[in-house]
């Protein structure tokens, strides 16, 4: 039965992010933040450990130190999760991931050597709760070659996904990627079947795929795998709505998944996160999404207007946040104002600061007094305002103050190479992302 069936799996973490600039200047998107202590890559990640699939491989290129640091400090040193159960793949030197197929066949090895009786290929970018074990029974009960998890989304959105036709029986009949247009799916006016990027194969099948593409210039599984193998194997879609989560709350949208792709949508995530009745809630105990401090949850976590502050943050009096999420470390000084505000490791906000609709990004002391989210104009002129009028602030722009270490004045003259380059000490801090 499928809770023996051997599974490995290959989480697809390569992807630039560029539509989430300037957050994914320092890091790939799947490391960039997520709530008061997770990463988005926690999401997939938790899925499948929770779903007891413990053979996991991060396929990373795009500027992974810091996802490896966190994939380090949560999946690999054990604690929240079984120890070692994830396990981060560049690509090797002088070689780069052409695509997510091309990835995966670049360690066509690992395959080899595990010997799955199935293959998951998962998206790294995205907020949601899934039961994968409960795909994988699906694939096995409708006997496929490989499974599309699928759910409905808007017809106007469809030029973002790969868009599935089925004969109704979850049998997939056509997969095209990213189509100007599309129809709408049986029994609907509005909405057509999206692929979610989540993919189940038999490893035969998968091997057989990978070998036939390698050197045809077919890279990438929504491109090029998928709408062929529509034509040579069956495929089925996997249907999300159907997927059950234990200890969802009654108020919670069902089927929640958000692509975090723009920095409105991140942005839309973080709200769907917050009050008494949230959309999505971060704190379901019977499906942890591992990877944040624990003592976040349990101590310094509070939910006051309707806000989630992370560990080793300091509020000064008079202070007041609404739907904001603070990460770690993060000093609000008095009377300083946050409204719908997302606020990056351990930047300041100046006492008297009002700040409405803004991301501000790690590196920055926010002066007193600063006015942001009030003013489009202005806001224009200084920062990246999205379409909704979300404002970021990006690293290093209000450059903390540099730590100045005195020199000895009366050796300088003498021993002109100890002159500190404009402050020893504060390169350190000043030094990150000074390009704005
Ligand atoms: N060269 C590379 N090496 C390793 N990892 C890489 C990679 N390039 C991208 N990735 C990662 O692979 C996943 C898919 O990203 P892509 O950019 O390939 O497709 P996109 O998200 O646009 O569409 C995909 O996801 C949407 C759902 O969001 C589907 O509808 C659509 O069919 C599907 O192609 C992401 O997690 C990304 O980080």
């Amino acid at each position: 039965m499928a809770h023996h069936t051997n599974v490995l799996s290959f989480v697809m973490a390569g992807g630039e992010g560029s539509r989430l600039r300037p957050l994914t200047a320092n890091n790939c998107k799947p490391a960039v933040p997520f709530g008061s202590g997770h990463r988005i890559v926690d999401f997939v990640l938790s899925n499948l450990v929770n779903s007891n699939v413990l053979a996991n491989y991060l396929l990373v290129q795009y500027k992974s130190q810091s996802l490896e640091a966190h994939v380090q400090r949560v999946w690999q040193a054990g604690g929240q999760v079984p120890k070692r159960c994830v396990t981060v793949v560049p690509p090797r030197s002088g070689q780069v991931f052409q695509g997510t197929a091309d990835a995966v066949y670049q360690n066509i090895d690992l395959i080899r050597r595990h010997k799955p009786d199935v293959v998951a290929v998962f998206g790294a970018d995205h907020i949601y709760r899934m039961d994968v074990q409960q795909m994988i029974d699906f694939h096995q009960r409708s006997g496929a070659d490989a499974t599309v998890a699928a759910l409905p989304v808007r017809l106007d959105e469809c030029h973002q996904f790969g868009i599935v036709e089925t004969d109704g029986e979850q049998r997939i009949t056509d997969f095209r990627e990213k189509p100007k247009t599309s129809s709408p799916m049986p029994g609907s006016t509005s909405h057509a079947l999206a692929s979610m990027g989540n993919y189940i194969f038999n490893a035969d099948v998968l091997l057989a795929a990978l070998e036939r593409a390698a050197g045809t210039g077919a890279t990438d599984f929504g491109k090029d795998i998928l709408p062929a193998m529509v034509r040579t194997h069956h495929l089925a879609a996997y249907d999300f709505t159907t997927n059950e989560i234990p200890g969802v709350a009654g108020f919670e949208e069902l089927g929640y998944w958000r692509d975090v792709g723009t920095i409105d949508a991140y942005f839309e995530a973080h709200l769907d996160t917050l009050g008494a009745q949230p959309r999505f809630s971060m704190a379901n105990p019977h499906w942890p999404i591992h990877g944040a401090d624990p003592t976040a949850a349990e101590t310094a976590q509070c939910h006051a207007m309707q806000s989630v502050v992370g560990t080793g943050c300091s509020l000064a009096d008079g202070a007041s946040l609404e739907r904001s999420v603070l990460r770690s470390g993060v000093v609000v000084e008095r009377g300083a104002q946050l409204e719908r505000c997302i606020v990056m490791d351990r930047a300041r906000i100046g006492s008297g600061a009002r700040l409405r609709g803004v991301i501000v990004d790690q590196d920055n002391e926010v002066p007193a007094n600063e006015c942001i989210g009030f003013d489009a104009e202005r806001d224009r002129q200084r920062f990246q305002v999205t379409d909704s009028g979300v404002v970021v602030v990006p690293a290093g722009f209000f450059a903390p103050r540099p730590v100045v270490v005195q020199p000895a004045r009366n050796l300088l003259p003498s021993l002109p190479f100890l002159r500190p380059k404009r402050g020893t000490a504060g390169e350190g801090v000043g030094g990150l992302g000074m390009a704005v």
